[in-house]
């Protein structure tokens, strides 16, 4: 019987994966320049704040149009998404544009459901969710609106914007302790069963 063939790690969905973890001293580093309150600067933050977003639309597609997915791809896709939007919750914090509440009401499920994903890891790996694609689609979208020089009314669709990404975010986050707590149960049965 022929194995089946296995995906390599270094592939281009990881790489591109990798190249995002890569983007957020970069991004950080635009946000903070010219006082962090630069037009020009927070232009130049925003543009590699989109171009780290998009490889996160692009390496998930790249991995499932050509068979790249691999369990390392599954838990780095989403460490390195929490990374770029983390980095930029805090930046925006610390530069006072954003209140410190969200950022840690984000900050906490994200890294709770980064440690749930390592407490089930030896019965699975939970991926990512619909809900939890949507929940960083939102939160990038919010976060670039926060990072963008807007005026009054850009400000508030970006508040609206942030209020819907901490719903998501808290909703998802209640969902993967869901699931983490089956597979456990699930994989806990099936020791005792063997
Ligand atoms: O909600 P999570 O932790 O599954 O993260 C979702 C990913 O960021 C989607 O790419």
């Amino acid at each position: 019987m022929t194995e089946p063939a296995r995906v390599p790690v270094l592939n281009i969905a990881n790489v591109l994966t990798m190249s995002r973890l890569v983007l957020v001293p970069v991004f950080l580093l635009a946000l903070f320049a010219g006082s962090g309150h630069d037009t020009q600067w927070r232009l130049a933050a925003f543009a590699v704040f989109v171009v780290a977003s998009v490889t996160d639309h692009v390496d998930g597609n790249l991995a499932r149009k050509y068979g790249l997915i691999t369990d390392f791809g599954k838990i780095a896709d989403p460490i390195a998404d929490k990374a770029l939007t983390g980095a930029a919750l805090v930046g925006l914090s610390i530069l006072g544009d954003l209140a410190w509440w969200v950022t840690v009401v984000i900050a906490v499920r994200e890294i709770g459901v980064t440690l749930l994903r390592f407490w089930v890891i030896r019965h699975g790996v939970i991926p990512a969710s619909r809900g939890g694609k949507a929940k960083t689609l939102v939160q990038i979208f919010a976060i670039g609106f926060y990072v963008l020089p807007l005026p009054g009314w850009g400000q508030l669709v970006a508040q609206a914007t942030m209020g819907l990404a901490v719903l998501l975010t808290v909703v998802t986050g209640v969902d993967y302790v869901v699931r983490a707590v089956r597979l456990r149960a699930r994989g806990k049965r099936a020791v005792a069963g063997a």
